[in-house]
């Protein structure tokens, strides 16, 4: 909101200038009907305020009159109302409105305190009006400049503020290449002072060419790339964002806007982690060998030696891998995950090493550093290093060996400190043997090996799991499933699991999503789990069935045919060869539930 009282100064510095030209006394009072400057008597009236009644009052309320004017002030209608009309002492008057915005701000008038004066100024009224109205409207184009000056130091404060509270460093430059600014960041991210400002942009990018990068500028006016900082002894990479700044179509400069690689790594990484969450906690398992495997791996994450994790597929090695970076030192920076057997052949070498801009046709401008670069300070997991070819394996051999990486169709190697781990499913011993892996890449990763066992030689395991992806699955599927029948779960426990823990997790999640009643019944689970079951029985020495279990499930298979009323109980101590109490003695002793086996009979009734 403008005030007149902002120009007061040079308002009153106006009104003297022109009252001595004109012969008359001038005065300006604002919308508050206060004098704010005056010559003569109305010098000394300066800050005294008017009534209602006054001029003024008339001008801000009728914001459609040019002007004003009393030619007798004893006897004009205007001062009507003048609480001063019989002391005043001014003979004649001419007032002109202050317009600002097309609102009435005040109003400046000329005054006649003599007879003379009063005939001068109402023979001259109309040429004073156009006067008056001209200083007026030069006094609100004062106020406007003065409205806008301060308004545009609000605003390049706020300006300022903002990019200095950004975390992007930001520097721009004038079409010179000259640096005309530099926030808070840009300061300290590159370690540099106001001082740089003025100078040319090479001083701290030395290849920076504003021509250049104004070529390969894309349709937006701007470009994402990669700017080499090497100041003293330090050398940074910074991800930047060009952006062109045009003036009436011509350009006038551009903002470089930046962040440090490993920032933004550090940054994806801890959001990934964050969403993830994989840690030792997660992995499930309270057999002898899982709480052993997660003892050992807890102990020799705090190293940097490489580890070799073995096991069938879905025994849960790449959860293992992730949590040994997660407790590791190493875990606020990168884990960089490289499926061996993802990559085509062709595509390994850049993919893992990264390229240099032209390397090759379709190379990407700036190059593009590879996994071993984004994981520089963090941990690399080669999963299913048994699939990578024997030719590359020697180049591997030789960045552990090193720890220096060279980019495709580069001259310089750069070293690299990552922590290795590697996992595969594939007999590896076996490999070397028949020359598909290489004994000297072998050794180099076998330094610290783990073997996760299989589901099927850890039982204490599948139930456990089972109940908890029953829980989980019952929860996001919501449904109201409250256990497995016991047929069911037996049906579990037996199976082979040659898929592992991914296989058990989806059996769930299919059983949960098919079943209708409140118990996960055998008929909910995939074929193959039903057809796996004799085959696997004898299948493998480690999970023959006890003489226990086979009683046990001779018994419910009978109360299934039978039934379990009081007669079919007998009935079914007949077929087993057992007599009634020795049967109603092993129901208790199993904790056969009668409620599920008559579940099943009925269900087994309906579907036959
Ligand atoms: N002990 C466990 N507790 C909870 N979930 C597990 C466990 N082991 C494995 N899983 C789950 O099983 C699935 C397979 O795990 P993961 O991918 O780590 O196995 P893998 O051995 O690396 O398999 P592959 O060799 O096929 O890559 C994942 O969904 C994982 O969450």
């Amino acid at each position: 909101m403008v005030n007149l009282r902002d120009v007061e100064e040079f308002i009153q510095q106006v009104a003297e200038a022109f009252a001595p030209v004109l012969d008359y006394e001038v005065a300006v009072i604002d919308d508050a009907l206060e004098v704010l400057a005056g010559t003569g008597r109305y010098q000394e009236e300066i800050n005294t305020q008017y009534g209602p009644g006054s001029m003024t009052r008339k001008l801000i309320s009728d914001p459609d009159q040019k002007a004003l004017v009393v030619e007798d002030s004893k006897s004009s209608d205007l001062c009507e109302e003048c609480d001063d009309r019989e002391s005043c002492p001014v003979w004649a008057v001419i007032m002109c409105p202050i317009v600002y915005s097309s609102e009435v701000i005040g109003s400046l008038s000329l005054m006649a305190f003599n007879q003379e004066q009063q005939k001068n100024l109402i023979s001259n009224r109309l040429k004073l009006i156009t006067f008056l109205r001209k200083v007026a409207e030069f006094i609100t184009n004062t106020l406007g400049e003065k409205a806008m000056k301060s308004q545009v130091i609000v605003m390049a404060n706020k300006f300022k503020a903002v990019i200095n509270s950004v975390h992007e460093g930001i520097i721009a430059i004038n079409d010179q290449q000259q640096i005309t600014h530099i926030n808070q960041s840009a300061k300290e991210i590159l370690k540099i002072g106001k001082e740089q400002i003025g100078k040319d942009i090479s001083i701290l990018f030395s290849d920076f060419d504003l021509d250049e990068v104004l070529n390969n500028m894309n349709e937006g006016n701007y470009l994402e790339t990669r700017i080499k900082y090497r100041q003293e002894n330090k050398k940074m990479t910074l991800i930047s964002n060009i952006t062109l700044i045009e003036n009436d179509n011509k350009r006038a400069g551009a903002t470089i806007s930046f962040r440090e690689l490993d920032e933004i790594k550090k940054l994806a990484n801890k959001i990934i982690a964050k969403d993830n969450q994989f840690t030792f906690d997660n992995i499930k398992g309270t057999s002898e060998e899982i709480t052993k495997i997660k003892d050992d791996m807890q102990r020799v994450a705090h190293t940097d030696s490489t580890v070799l994790i073995r096991g069938e597929s879905g025994t849960g090695k790449s959860m293992f891998a992730k949590a040994i970076h997660e407790e590791s030192d190493r875990r606020d920076e990168s884990f960089i995950e490289v499926n061996c057997a993802a990559i085509p052949e062709s595509l390994l070498e850049s993919e893992l090493f990264g390229y240099e801009e032209g390397a090759f046709t379709g190379a990407k401008k700036g190059g593009k550093p590879g996994k071993f670069e984004l994981a520089h300070k963090g941990t690399i997991f080669l999963d299913e290093i048994g699939d990578m070819p024997t030719h590359f394996q020697v180049k591997l051999l030789k960045v552990i060996e090193t720890k220096k990486i060279e980019r495709v169709g580069g001259v310089e190697s750069t070293d690299v400190d990552v922590r290795i781990l590697a996992a595969t499913h594939h007999n590896l011993e076996e490999m070397v043997q028949e020359g598909d892996f290489r004994k000297d890449l072998f050794y180099r990763l076998n330094v610290i090996p783990f073997y996760i066992p299989p589901l099927r030689k850890r039982k204490e395991d599948i139930t456990l799991l089972l109940h908890l992806f029953l829980k989980e699955y019952t929860q996001t599927l919501q449904k109201d499933i409250i256990d497995f029948t016991k047929t069911a779960k037996k049906e579990l426990l037996n199976y082979s699991w040659p898929g592992n823990v991914r296989e058990l997790e989806n059996t769930i999640e299919y059983a949960v999503n098919l079943e209708t009643s409140n118990y996960i019944t055998k008929e909910s689970f995939p074929d193959r789990i039903i057809e796996n079951e004799t085959s696997f029985e004898f299948e493998d020495n480690s999970i023959i069935p006890t003489i226990s279990e086979l009683e046990q499930k001779a018994i419910i298979e009978a109360l299934k045919e039978f039934g379990t009323s009081g007669k079919a109980k007998k009935r079914a101590a007949k077929a087993l060869g057992i007599s009634r109490a020795t049967l109603y003695r092993k129901i208790k002793k199993f904790d056969i539930d009668s409620t599920h086996i008559d579940i099943e009979a009925k269900q087994i009734k309906e579907l036959s």
